[in-house]
């Protein structure tokens, strides 16, 4: 059983688009767990520009199934992950400026600045998961820092599988028989979406959790922009 946790952050985008509460990042957190999310997962970065840290704070109380904080493990990051303690803490090497996740961490060149952070999550109880690419060498760079969990960077997969190539999905399953065997949980997310996950999941196993969150918002417009004309055409009658 694969738990799918949703991703939140192009809630807050738009949001954050006309600057007031609507749509409201909690009001919908609680929305898609009592539709059946297993997790609720959120990305803040430094410069706030989608879920911002006291949205963080905010949800604390509405997410009662798994919470999961992915972010840079900068100070500020931390210091708010310490203090919110979720289910699970996703540690992800972000660049300031990228404009979405665009690499997993080098596990043998961050190891020791790893096993540091992954060792203060634990003690306070936090599951911790690391963003890595499909690289055998970096689950076994991941497994030597302590981490609960791997998440699985699947961009390349998506992106490939689109086009048509789904032997992409190669080094994941590679990827994920070695984590099984070194004894790591296995989560994966970025681009997974309604047209690939069924692909994705019947290759990984042992797939833990999935976290989704711009194709699953963009899939909820296409899918509910007609129920939603009807309603206003309705009114307007
Ligand atoms: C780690 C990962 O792949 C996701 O968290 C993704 O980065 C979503 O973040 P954005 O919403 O900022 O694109
Ligand atoms: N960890 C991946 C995630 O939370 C969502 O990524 P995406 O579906 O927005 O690409």
């Amino acid at each position: 059983m694969t738990k799918l946790s949703v991703n939140i952050n192009k809630i807050a985008t738009l949001r954050n688009s006309r600057g007031g509460d609507f749509p409201n990042v909690v009001q919908v957190a609680k929305d898609v767990q009592r539709f059946g999310a297993e997790g609720v997962t959120i990305h803040p970065r430094p410069d706030e520009r989608h879920i911002r840290y006291q949205d963080a704070f905010d949800l604390k109380t509405a997410v009662y199934t798994e919470y999961n904080i992915e972010g840079n493990p900068i100070k500020k990051f931390m210091d708010m992950v310490l203090e919110i303690k979720p289910t699970q803490v996703t540690l992800v090497p972000d660049a300031d400026d990228a404009i979405t996740s665009n690499a997993g961490w080098d596990t043998i060149k961050h190891k020791d600045f790893l096993i540091d952070i992954i060792t203060e999550c634990k003690r306070n109880n936090i599951r911790t998961s690391i963003f890595v690419d499909p690289v055998l060498k970096q689950i076994e760079g991941a497994k030597a820092t302590g981490t609960d969990r791997i998440e699985l960077y699947t961009e390349a997969f998506a992106h490939q599988f689109g086009l048509g190539n789904s032997e992409s999905i190669v080094p994941y399953t590679e990827c994920a028989v070695l984590a099984n065997s070194l004894g790591l949980g296995i989560n994966a997310g970025h681009d997974l979406s309604l047209d690939n996950i069924k692909f994705f999941k019947d290759h990984i196993p042992g797939l833990l959790e999935v976290s989704i969150g711009h194709a699953l918002i963009s899939e909820s417009l296409y899918l509910g922009i007609e129920n939603v004309v009807n309603m206003y055409l309705n009114k307007l009658k």
